[in-house]
């Protein structure tokens, strides 16, 4: 199986787009552009920080954070980042979205759970 490199640009099942840069081996930032949102104000590009593990670089585990600038909420994103059998480099991941409750007696409604499947964003260059 070939490498699976997380740099770069992606997009998901939900249109959704994300650009990562490596800052070192490990740990990497950049920006999510969410296609969909449960609030009524406007998506903004957010940032994103996370890290993949140390131990193996040809199909890295990871995880990473979108702080949203445009709602009082975050999500975590983990996963793996696999070559498939055509060759193409898929990232599986499940997220956890966790919003702002008003009282602490709403934190059982404040946390919510999915699964987002990535693939290679093509660059404009083609
Ligand atoms: O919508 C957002 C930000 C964008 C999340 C996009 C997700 S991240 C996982 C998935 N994958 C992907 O690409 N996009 C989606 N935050 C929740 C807002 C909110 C909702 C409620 N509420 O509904 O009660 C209350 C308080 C709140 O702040």
């Amino acid at each position: 199986t070939g490498k699976c490199v997380l740099a770069g640009n992606w997009t998901n099942d939900l249109g959704s787009n994300m650009t990562i840069i490596m800052n070192s081996k490990c740990n990497f930032s950049g920006s999510y552009s969410t296609a969909v949102s449960e609030t009524p104000e406007k998506i903004e590009k957010s940032p994103l920080r996370g890290s993949q593990n140390y131990r193996n670089l040809t199909q890295p585990v990871f995880g990473f954070t979108v702080n949203w600038t445009f709602t009082d909420s975050v999500t975590v994103f983990t996963g793996q980042c696999f070559v498939d059998e055509t060759g193409k480099e898929v990232l599986k991941t499940m997220w956890l979205l966790r919003s702002h409750a008003d009282s602490i007696k709403d934190d059982w409604t404040a946390t919510r759970v999915g699964t987002n499947v990535f693939t290679r964003q093509p660059s404009q260059k083609e």
